[in-house]
């Protein structure tokens, strides 16, 4: 029998990976990775880290770190909880862990930080990094292997280059209704602050969005971009009492959510999860123009017509009629980022959309985004630690951490 060694695996988003994680932890892997089969192993995903969050009372003791003990893991941000995590599953002692896109949702210093991580504890720990991306190909690690197939075949990496267009078609289907907002300025900001329990997070913001811009909202792991969107998506209560105008009105004025949210198309990657029920493709998105999850009211004739363009232009609509749980991960993300825009929204929120897609996929959701900046007067906001090059946000706004809280600068 040969000894385990660590392995870099780049899998495709078609690939059934929970299978493929389950044969190894299972002590059911064939080929190369059978030498596993006798070892104690143990998942490090993002999906692990929910469930044991749901759990954290239960588990909290077993991982308090340093002077957080109090906190509870979900209040921490991505790269905190990530650590935190991680030393949980070296404390369990196992033979080898498999890391499912570690680097996922981490900042640029995060990640440096975990492979270094990974790097010392791969001393005493055989090491599995599954990924997506050629870009996270751990350099420390020798063998190197793609898997192409739901037979879970090791082969050598191709480094083909991902150029095949979906889109090829140009011009946007219109919306049902267009929504009525002619004001230029849609967010403002003036000297926002946000603290939690007296910790300060973000200080003095000023930002304004206005008609037509493509932002790219940047910042380290926990420095306050999500605490931002729920200021603009009206979520949030930290906004009353502050000189925050969304959509033309003074937050806190007597506006109700629903009026602020039916000027934002969001997407955001947990939201698929929320799909669970038997509802088909085109059911999916028709639902995008009731905002509800799932379809429980009867479209027009025109609202299918338009949602056959839209599946039409993202190269789907021979799968109109299939489940949605069953889509590929690259398909479901175009679908839901469609059924986002579909009321062309004044302002398009997408928080991380190309996170855990493979290279093939992350240029079809760049090209979608590119065709709503070209072909619409849609605003958008675009957060994610990677700068993809395909994409070309006007302006960035940068979240800068400091212990009185974050300030921001444009660039
Ligand atoms: N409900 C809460 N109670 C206490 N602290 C919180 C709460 N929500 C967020 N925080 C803290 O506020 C800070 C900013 O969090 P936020 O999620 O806005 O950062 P982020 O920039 O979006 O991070 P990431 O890139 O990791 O998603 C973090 O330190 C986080 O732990």
């Amino acid at each position: 029998m040969t000894t385990a060694s660590h392995w870099n695996i780049l899998l495709s988003n078609q690939i059934n990976k929970k299978n493929f994680i389950e044969n190894i932890l299972s002590g059911n892997a064939v080929g190369e990775l059978a030498a596993f089969n006798d070892l104690k192993g143990i998942l490090f995903s993002d999906l692990a880290i929910d469930i044991f969050i749901q759990k954290e009372f239960q588990y909290l003791e077993l991982i308090t770190v340093g002077a957080d003990s109090h906190r509870k893991l979900s209040t921490f941000s991505s790269g905190q909880r990530k650590k935190k995590f991680l030393q949980y599953c070296i404390d369990q002692k196992p033979d080898f862990i498999i890391f499912d896109n570690p680097m996922d949702h981490l900042d640029q210093a995060s990640r440096i930080e975990l492979a270094e991580s990974m790097k010392i504890m791969a001393t005493e720990i055989k090491i599995i990094q599954l990924i997506n991306r050629h870009a996270d190909l751990l350099p420390f690690i020798s063998n190197n292997r793609q898997i192409n197939s739901d037979s879970f075949v090791l082969e050598n990496i191709s480094h083909e280059a991902h150029e095949n267009k979906i889109i090829t078609q140009s011009g946007i289907p219109h919306p049902a209704q267009a929504i009525e907002y002619k004001q230029k300025v849609l967010i403002q900001m003036n000297n926002v602050c946000v603290s939690y329990e007296e910790r300060p997070i973000v200080k003095n913001i000023n930002w304004t969005i206005q008609q037509g811009e493509f932002w790219q909202l940047i910042g380290p792991n926990g420095s306050g971009k999500s605490t931002l969107l729920s200021l603009i998506n009206g979520d949030s209560p930290k906004g009353y009492g502050q000189d925050l105008h969304l959509f033309g009105r003074k937050k806190g004025s007597g506006e109700s959510v629903w009026e602020i949210k039916k000027n934002i198309g969001y997407f955001a990657t947990n939201m698929t999860s929320l799909f669970t029920r038997n509802h088909t493709l085109e059911q999916m998105i028709l639902s995008g123009f009731f905002d509800s999850i799932g379809l429980y009211d009867l479209p027009t004739t025109l609202q299918k017509n338009i949602a056959d363009q839209w599946l039409e232009l993202i190269g789907m609509k021979h799968l109109k009629n299939q489940m949605f749980k069953r889509l590929s991960v690259g398909q479901q993300r175009l679908a839901m980022i469609v059924r986002s825009v579909l009321k062309h929204p004044p302002l398009v929120i997408l928080d991380e959309p190309v996170e855990g897609l493979d290279d093939e996929n992350v240029v079809m959701v760049c090209q979608l985004i590119n065709l709503l900046k070209q072909e619409s007067n849609m605003t958008i906001v675009y957060v994610s630690h990677r700068i993809e090059p395909n994409l070309a946000p006007n302006s960035i706004f940068e979240l800068i951490p400091s212990s009185e809280g974050s300030t921001g600068v444009v660039k």
